[in-house]
């Protein structure tokens, strides 16, 4: 059995404590979390008001692997021993010294066998939208400058008020996509979903335009022109708005509508507009039906969250202007800088067992207040698209 063990990852010189790993294995991703206690790190431990170290610094650490590359992240984490760490035993009882790494989303289900058969490691089922809610709970109350709006290309960071947090709408778009009304910590309801999410976008791109990676896609549709594809209310009107309903002439009355009229084949569109057209048709379809699902409840502020989003302007921009467009204003889209690990950060929070480890990381859940995530220098949050293979630091306090 293993402890505590220190050794080195990523190359780096410092020797670093791997105290923590959880995985969110979803439809398209695997997520994993990670929490390292660098023993170089030359900033003094957490300290209450008397003075007393009660916490520790570190980083948390985000990767992600395509699920059909499952392989690859087995691989990552025998080599980079992300289970070693201490607390990854049973810890209420000794006898049994099973190895487990907690995990989530459908994945932690379907390949429980074979991360038993490749590393001997137990992976110990939480539930998805239970992690969801956690992770996202999580971020938006510890987090600095973790949630932010995005319109006319202005992205503007949001300062959550953590008395005045619920209710809000999560609609976490990944494969497909779920909105879930959260009302407190555990307390949520899955109101709705849609199959029509980020596994629609690649897929339908990938058969249309013959890209061979979904960054390869996204990339296509900054180029494209989606009036080439698309139906405007002004191709059916002469160029005219639709005024009397509030459809200008450059609304988009239906998606991929001229191909019908067009009399052209796949390959005598571009790429670059298929791409941008099926973003388009995706994201407003999502932010539409967000909406109808927060006035549904009278939810005024709605969180985006999932990997499809991967801080992509036009994606975010295109949610946004359909959330507010719907909502004549009244309700709010924002985004996540964490967006896609949701999931993997609340099965991370799910550990539970007495250590002092544990205890820390327990801790980070209940009192928020005490916790805070200092942005990694390295990381220029303006950016935004938190891609994996990033870190976090991460100063984790107790009461
Ligand atoms: N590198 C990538 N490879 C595949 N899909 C990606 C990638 N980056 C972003 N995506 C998008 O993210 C979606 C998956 O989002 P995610 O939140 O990880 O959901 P899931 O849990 O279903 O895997 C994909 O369907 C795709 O639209
Ligand atoms: C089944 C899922 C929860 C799985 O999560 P995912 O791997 O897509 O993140 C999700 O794909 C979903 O909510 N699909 C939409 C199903 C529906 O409500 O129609």
């Amino acid at each position: 059995m293993e402890h505590n063990r220190e050794f080195e990852i990523d190359g780096n010189s410092n020797p670093i404590q791997i105290s923590r790993l959880a995985l969110d294995i979803g439809g398209s991703l695997i997520k994993l979390v990670y929490f390292s206690r660098n023993s170089g790190d030359d900033e003094d431990p957490p300290k209450d008001k008397v003075g007393v170290s009660n916490g520790v610094n570190g980083r948390l650490h985000f990767a992600k692997f395509e699920t059909a590359k499952i392989n690859d992240c087995l691989e990552f984490i025998s080599a980079n021993k992300l289970f070693l760490g201490g607390g990854f035993q049973h810890q209420e009882n000794c006898t049994n010294d099973r190895r487990f790494i907690k995990a989530t989303g459908g994945g932690a289900y379907k390949f429980s066998e074979l991360f038993k058969e490749k590393l001997d490691i137990s992976l110990e089922k939480e539930d998805e939208m239970d992690c969801l809610v956690m992770g996202a709970n999580f971020l938006l109350k510890a987090a600095n400058q973790e949630a932010f709006t995005y319109l006319n290309g202005q992205k503007e960071f949001v300062q959550i008020d953590h008395n005045d947090l619920y209710p809000y709408l999560l609609v976490n778009i990944g494969s497909g996509v779920s909105m879930i009304k959260v009302d407190g910590d555990g307390k949520y309801e899955r109101v709705s979903g849609t199959s029509v999410g980020g596994g629609t976008f690649w897929g339908l791109g990938k058969l249309l335009t013959k890209c061979q990676s979904f960054d390869e896609l996204l990339e296509l549709s900054h180029q494209g022109n989606n009036r080439a594809i698309d139906t405007l209310v002004g191709d059916i009107y002469g160029g005219m708005d639709y005024s009397k309903v509030g459809l200008s002439s450059t609304t988009i009355a239906s998606s991929f509508g001229k191909a019908i009229s067009d009399n052209k084949e796949l390959e005598d569109y571009k790429p670059e507009d298929i791409s941008r057209s099926l973003l388009r048709m995706i994201s407003n379809n999502i932010g539409q039906i967000s909406y109808l699902n927060a006035l549904r409840f009278g939810l005024k502020r709605i969180f985006f969250g999932g990997f499809f989003i991967r801080g992509h302007s036009y994606t975010m921009d295109t949610i946004a202007v359909a959330v507010h467009f719907w909502s004549k204003g009244e309700a709010k889209a924002m985004f996540l800088r964490h967006e896609g690990f949701l999931g993997a950060l609340g099965a991370f929070m799910s550990y539970e067992s007495p250590s002092l480890d544990n205890l820390v990381v327990n801790q980070m859940v209940p009192l928020p207040v005490n916790a805070s995530l200092v942005t990694d220098t390295n990381f220029d949050t303006l950016k935004g698209d938190l891609n994996g293979t990033e870190s976090i630091r991460c100063s984790i306090y107790r009461a």
